[in-house]
């Protein structure tokens, strides 16, 4: 059997980073070997709760000393991934990027970098969000004077809103619509916004609890109306797809890939 493919994580403390660690240990391909976290934090020097390799791993303040890598996987903050991908762009290690809410100074970072390692982005890691993108694609095209409003439901201690997976699904219905979701979106409506602009892409946010993840895609039309939704219950779904981009992307050249094209195989025909 080939060598365990040697990872690390970025944000390992976190809601993510620790189904990531619980999802490592029953996958022989991984082992983590190195859990970075906020440098300020009380944990960092401290094993990790659920150990993911047979000898005890410490929460790492930061990329000193990581040694050899085949991959990092980071879900944690922006300067959390601004970080990593400092690290990865020096050592020539794969970034595999789960981090949402990043502002357009870092995606052009990771654009640049992406012209000399291997990077994959995703605002979501899930299957089901996956096929989502390509049915709301098709939906938007068929369906062009429909008006779309993005609704995402998450838990109360999320920091960034719309969600990133919100975004992505706007973009993607913006551009099969010929147009850009800069031109088109509309975050907030309170007070008098007045009637609804035709092509508009409207966005509500909810916040409670432990709500892993929810998106819905509502295509309002005249007398009818079209509803996609995905609803994630747990966040090993976003563990297991972010292993296998870990796994996948470090036999892939330099360049900015996407969920689609890990899965290119499997989405055929959707
Ligand atoms: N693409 C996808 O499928 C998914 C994406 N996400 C995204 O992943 C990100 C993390 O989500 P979640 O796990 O819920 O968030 P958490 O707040 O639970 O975890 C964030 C982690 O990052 C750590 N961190 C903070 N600053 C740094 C730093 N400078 N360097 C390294 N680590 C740091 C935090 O440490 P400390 O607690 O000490 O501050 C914590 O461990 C979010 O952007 C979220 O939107 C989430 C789920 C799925
Ligand atoms: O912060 C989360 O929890 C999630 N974030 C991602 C996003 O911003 O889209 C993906 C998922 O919905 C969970």
């Amino acid at each position: 059997m080939n060598q365990a493919l040697r990872i690390a994580i970025s944000g390992a403390s976190g809601r993510m980073g620790r189904a990531l660690i619980a999802r490592s240990r029953s996958d022989r391909r991984v082992r983590v070997q190195r859990a970075v976290i906020d440098a300020r934090s009380e944990l960092v020097g401290h094993p990790l709760q659920q150990p993911a390799t047979p000898e005890s791993l410490r929460y790492s303040n930061g990329w000193e000393g990581a040694g050899a890598l085949d991959a990092v996987i980071d879900f944690s903050t922006p300067v959390g991934l601004g970080n990593a991908l400092d690290y990865c762009l020096a050592e020539g290690v794969p970034l595999v990027v789960g981090t949402t809410g990043y502002d357009a100074a870092l995606r052009d970072r990771l654009t640049h970098a992406a012209e000399h390692i291997a990077i994959l982005q995703a605002a979501n890691f899930s299957l089901g969000v996956a096929v989502l993108q390509r049915l709301l694609r098709d939906a938007a095209r068929a369906l062009p004077e429909w008006d779309l409003e993005i609704i995402e439901a998450h838990h109360g201690r999320k920091e960034d809103a719309p969600s990133g997976t919100a975004i992505a699904l706007g973009e993607t219905a913006a551009k099969a619509r010929g147009t850009t979701l800069d031109e088109q979106a509309v975050y907030a409506r309170e007070g008098h916004p007045g009637p609804r602009k035709s092509g508009e892409i409207g966005f509500s946010v909810i916040r409670g609890g432990d709500i892993v993840g929810e998106h819905i895609a509502m295509l309002a039309g005249n007398g009818e109306r079209l509803e996609l939704a995905h609803r994630a219950t747990d966040r090993g779904i976003f563990a297991r797809g972010a292993l296998e981009a870990a796994v996948w992307l470090p036999g892939q050249p330099a360049g900015h890939y996407g969920i689609a094209d890990m899965l290119e195989g499997r989405l055929q025909g959707v």
